[in-house]
């Protein structure tokens, strides 16, 4: 299973993921209590190891400013967590990730599996348009397609990551707040969701 940590601020959190076998790690350039800076999360990307992906979460921003941001950060991958049209960003020239918010089963049959390289599955918006903690109903997103582009988020924390896994059985597993204490990314529990999901079966698929 891969495993990726989303909204890192500091060096510290970064490091200690991808040393503890995270495969992707996120940093939001949207408006979010974990919005970084351009600035701030190049010096963080360029301490880490390249097999890592660099993932910037941006959310309906215009194509030319995530690629200015891309290109100046040193992202490898783009998540678009808004409204967008992944074909608009297709020139940046980094894999993308369309998020999807689920809430019935009518969600799952409009995802499009063959316009962005991975698919999120997360939990609809509340106060900002991710990274709100709350899950959704897995015995839903069981209805989507099984496969290698299939990610999923929304409330995922070490306590049900295994059956979030067991139930959707995705490519990647993506979290934020639930390696949080007290808003800030918690180390302990950053290494315990990495270990768990990292336990079960691997791939998913
Ligand atoms: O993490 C954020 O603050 C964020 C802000 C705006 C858009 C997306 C964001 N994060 C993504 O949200 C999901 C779920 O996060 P959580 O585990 O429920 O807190 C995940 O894909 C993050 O990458």
């Amino acid at each position: 299973m891969k495993v990726k940590i989303c909204g890192i601020k500091t060096a510290e959190a970064a490091l200690h993921a991808a040393a503890a076998g995270a495969d992707a790690l996120g940093f939001v350039f949207a408006p979010s209590k974990r919005q970084i800076t351009p600035g701030e999360a190049k010096a963080i990307i360029q301490e880490l190891p390249e097999a890592v992906w660099k993932v910037g979460v941006f959310v309906n921003e215009p194509p030319e400013k995530v690629a200015s941001i891309a290109e100046l950060a040193g992202l490898t991958h783009i998540q678009l967590h808004g409204e967008e049209s992944p074909g608009d960003y297709m020139k940046i020239g980094r894999p993308l990730i369309k998020a999807y918010s689920i809430r019935d089963k009518e969600d799952i049959t409009i995802i499009d599996y063959e316009t962005s390289d991975y698919v999120l599955l997360d939990s609809p918006p509340a106060t900002y348009k991710g990274g709100n903690g709350m899950s959704f109903d897995w015995n839903v997103a069981s209805g989507a397609k099984r496969g290698r582009n299939v990610i999923l988020a929304g409330g995922l924390d070490p306590d049900n990551v295994q059956t979030a896994i067991d139930k959707v059985r995705p490519f990647m597993v993506d979290v934020s707040s639930g390696v949080e204490t007290e808003g800030k990314k918690d180390l302990r529990k950053i290494g315990r969701f990495i270990e768990i999901a990292k336990a079960g079966e691997d791939e998913g698929i």
